[in-house]
Order: C-alpha cells, then structure tokens, then sequence
C-alpha cells in the first residue's frame, strides 16, 4: 500500500509526458517544413536542460539530454556505429545504469567515472548481437524482454527513492518502448525536443521543493511561509506549535527517534482543516497560519490538533542492555509514549504587519508553557 502511495506521483509523470508526446506527434505535420528550426530549437532546449542540471544538481538528468542529444545528432552524421538495435540496446542500459548512481558535481572525479560508463556501455551494446546469437535467440524478444526488465530496475528505484528524476526515467523509458512498438513515432529530434521541456520541468521542480519542503517532514518550510506572507489579505489567524520536553525527548531516545516525533507531528498537522496551512518554522517548531479565518476558528481546529497528537500512541522499540536472543542478536522491549504541543495564537490586528502577528503568537505560545504545556494559548 505504502509503495503504491510511493508512486503516485508517476501518474502525473506520465500523463504530462503523453500530453507532450501527442501534442508533438499531431503537430508534426506543421513541423516538417520548419525541420531545420525544430532541430535548432531542440538543440537550444537541450543545451538549457544541461545547464540547468548543472547547476541545480540533477547531473544525471544532464547526462540523459547528452546522450539523447548524441542519439538524435547520429541520424544525420552515424558517428556512433551502432545499429538501430544496438543504439535502443544502448539507451535501455544507459538508464538502467544512471538511475542507480547519485548526482554529482560536474567538476569532480565523477565525471570521469560517468564517461568510463558511456564507454562500458557502448561496449556493451556493440557486442550485444555478437552475444544473441551465441545464445541462439532471436530479436526482437530480447529487446522486450530488455525493456522490462529495465522497467522493473527503474519502478523499484522509484519505490525506494520517489525522487521526480527517477520518475522521469521510468516515463522516458515508457515512451522509447512506445515509439519501439509504434505506438508513436517521433522524429529523433522531435524526442529531443519532448525530453528536453520534460527534464527543464522536472529540474524546475525539484529545485523549487528542495526550497519550499521540508526535507525531513516534507511538509513546507519556513521560506514557504515567507512567501504565503505576502499573499495573505487583511484577515487571518497564525498559531506558533512547538513540540512539549524535546530536548529531554531526543536525549532519552535518540535523535532518530526525535526525527520520528518530528514527522508524525506534522503528518497530524497536514490533516488540519478550517483552510489551515502547515510549515515547519524550524527545529521543533511549527506554523499553522488560517487565511481569512477568525481566532474562534482557528482555536477550536488547533485545540483539535492538539488533542489528536496527545491521543496519539507513538510505539517505541528501545534495546534490551546486554540481552540478546537465541539468534544472538540484540533483544527489543516496545514502549508507548505521548507527545504533546503547545499552541501561541493570534489573530491579525489592524495595521499588524505579518512579523509582529508572529511575535504576538510566540509570546502566547511562551504563555502556553507557562501554563504547563499541552494548551493552546492566545
Ligand atoms: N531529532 C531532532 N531534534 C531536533 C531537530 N531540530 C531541533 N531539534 C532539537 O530540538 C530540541 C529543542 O529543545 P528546546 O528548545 O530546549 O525545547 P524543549 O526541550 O522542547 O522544551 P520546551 O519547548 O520548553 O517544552 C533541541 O534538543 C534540538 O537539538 C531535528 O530536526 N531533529
């Protein structure tokens, strides 16, 4: 259940690169006779899709536009001396190997590691024939069979680390089969084109959620905030949350757990309703912030949130000291512990600027503490 939640997003993927591809396919009737401009513009359009990989740190997503860059330019020059078969043999393998190493820095050792596995592969692709018919089977089954086996590498990478790059290799892989299959046929240049707006997208992407989310609760940040600031009108109620004792939390149990805490108090805080919006202000340190909503309102949501993280029984499996079990390995004894918040409200003033609504909700949530914890506070 958990995985399928995992790939979710790859529905999306997958419709936008559809979307593109068939918006490409059905116009490329027009196109043929601006075919010059289309291969300029595909070009162009890779060159930024590298530049932005570089820069942002998608490098793989860099090294995919190089290959599919070459794989286009080599209809017109057959620089790369592979067949038609070898070149597909190529490009599956490529992506089966780039999902499965990391992005790295461009000006580094890496780099170098990176063009020794385009050479290994083209390697491979060139005596990929060879080794067929020493195994006695026919093409193109084996390229199907490829394919899927490569579908099944990249899906798992994907569930593992359900990264947009990821995503991306799965739907290209998705069309190269298509285009395989003749469910669509694209100009080589034209796929340029379709992969190049995809991988910009998918860097612009990415960038803005490293940005905006929280990369621990993947809830959004503090930045985010600052930004939802500028576009709140004149009324709205903002709560400061902070998380009861846990520094005495992280010292008892471990920071690991102390991060658990941390994520199950803000997928709580995703659940709020009455048109809240959660961040993560920093630390243990939430925001909820009730775009034209009346205190009233926001503190009978929050005394709910409140009271649904105290309910909350989060387990805890803690080692047994020099207890081990018939295996040998370490003993574990579960333990129930409750977390609780407390809550600083405050609904905005005239002439309130957004910093001091801030300030005001801080000092209620230093009331709150005052008071024992576990209250909302205003
Ligand atoms: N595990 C973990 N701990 C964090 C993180 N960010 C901040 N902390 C810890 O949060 C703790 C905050 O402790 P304090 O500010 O003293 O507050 P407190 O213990 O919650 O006490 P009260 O707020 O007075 O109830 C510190 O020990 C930080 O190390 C994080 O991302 N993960």
């Amino acid at each position: 259940m958990n995985v399928i939640f995992r790939l979710k997003p790859l529905v999306f993927h997958l419709f936008f690169i559809a979307l593109v591809v068939f918006a490409i396919e059905y116009s490329e009737h027009i196109w043929t006779q601006y075919f010059t401009a289309v291969k300029s513009t595909a070009l162009i359009l890779t060159g930024i899709a590298i530049i932005l990989a570089v820069q942002f740190n998608h490098s793989r997503l860099g090294w995919l536009s190089l290959v599919l860059a070459l794989y286009a330019i080599n209809q017109d020059y057959q620089f790369l001396a592979l067949s038609l078969a070898q070149q597909q043999v190529f490009l599956l393998l490529f992506l089966a190997c780039i999902a499965f190493v990391a992005d790295r820095g461009v000006y580094s050792i890496h780099t170098l590691y990176r063009v020794a596995l385009v050479a290994a592969l083209y390697g491979a692709s060139f005596f990929y024939p060879a080794l067929l018919s020493y195994l006695g089977t026919v093409p193109p089954l084996p390229m199907i069979v490829l394919a899927a086996l490569v579908f099944t590498l990249l899906i798992v990478r994907t569930a593992l680390s359900p990264n947009h790059s990821h995503m991306a290799f799965v739907s290209l892989l998705v069309v190269l089969v298509l285009q395989e299959m003749h469910f669509v046929q694209l100009e080589r240049y034209s796929l340029l084109l379709v992969s190049s707006v995809y991988f910009v997208v998918v860097i612009l992407i990415e960038s803005y959620l490293l940005a905006y989310r929280d990369e621990l609760t993947k809830i959004p940040t503090r930045r985010a905030l600052k930004q939802l600031s500028l576009a709140l009108g004149n009324k709205y109620t903002l709560a400061m949350l902070d998380i009861d004792h846990f520094k005495k939390f992280n010292d008892t149990y471990g920071h690991d757990i102390g991060d658990q805490v941390l994520k199950l108090v803000a997928t709580q805080l995703t659940k709020v309703r009455a048109g809240g919006k959660c961040f993560r202000y920093g630390g243990e340190e939430f925001t909820v912030v009730f775009p034209g909503k009346d205190k009233e309102i926001a503190i009978a949501e929050l005394e709910r949130l409140r009271q649904a993280i105290q309910d909350y029984k989060m387990v805890i499996r803690q080692p047994v000291r020099k207890s081990k079990d018939a295996r040998g390995k370490a003993k574990t004894k579960q333990k129930t512990v409750s977390i609780t918040i407390s809550i600083g409200v405050c609904q905005k003033g005239a002439k309130q600027t957004f910093d001091q609504v801030m300030k005001v909700a801080d000092e209620a949530l230093y009331r709150a503490k005052k008071k024992g914890r576990n209250k909302v506070s205003e």
